[in-house]
C-alpha cells in the first residue's frame, strides 16, 4: 500500500481514510452497516464521484478503468473509492455510487481488495500517461 500510494503522488492527491467499523459499538450487524453507510456517506462532497466496491458489480478492464479515471479528470471529479467492512457496503452506499465497480466475482477480504485497487489506479494513471509500466 504504501509503495504504490508513494508513487501515485506524481500523479494525482491520494488520501486513504479508514473509518472505525460500526461493529465494534456493539450494534446488531443490520444497523452496524447503516452506521457505517451514514459515515461513508456524511464524506462525500458534491465533486465526488463515488466509487463502491463490490464483487457483485460492474467489471473494467484496466485500459477501461484508465479511461473511467480520465474521464473524471477531465470532470474535473474527485473519486472518492470505498471498501466495505465484514458485512460488506450497505444498500444505500450501492445506490449513491457512481459506480459499483468489481475486481473479481470472488470475495477478497477488504485489505486484499484495498491493494488490488489501489496497483490499479496507479496503472491506469501510467496508462493514462503513456507510460510504459501496463504490459
Ligand atoms: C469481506 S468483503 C465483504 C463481503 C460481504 N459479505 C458482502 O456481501 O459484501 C469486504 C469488502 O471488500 C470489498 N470487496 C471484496 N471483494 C471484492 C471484489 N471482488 N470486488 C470489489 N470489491 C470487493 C467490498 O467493498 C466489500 O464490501
Amino acid at each position: 500500500m504504501q509503495e504504490y500510494a508513494s508513487r501515485l503522488e506524481h500523479y494525482t492527491r491520494f488520501e486513504l481514510v479508514e473509518l472505525a467499523e460500526a461493529s465494534g459499538r456493539k450494534l446488531k450487524p443490520g444497523d452496524a452497516k447503516a452506521a457505517e453507510a451514514e459515515a461513508i456517506l456524511a464524506r462525500r462532497k458534491p465533486q465526488d464521484w463515488l466509487v463502491a466496491l463490490d464483487e457483485r458489480g460492474k467489471s473494467l478492464d484496466s485500459v477501461e478503468f484508465s479511461r473511467y479515471l480520465g474521464k473524471a479528470q477531465t470532470g474535473a471529479k474527485d473519486l472518492l473509492f470505498v471498501i466495505g467492512g465484514d458485512e460488506g457496503l450497505e444498500d444505500s452506499v450501492r445506490q449513491a455510487a457512481h459506480l459499483t465497480l468489481s475486481l473479481s466475482r470472488m470475495t477478497l477480504p477488504h485489505r486484499l481488495a484495498r491493494l488490488v485497487l489501489i496497483e490499479q489506479i496507479y496503472r491506469a494513471f501510467t496508462l493514462l500517461k503513456g507510460e510504459p509500466y501496463h504490459k
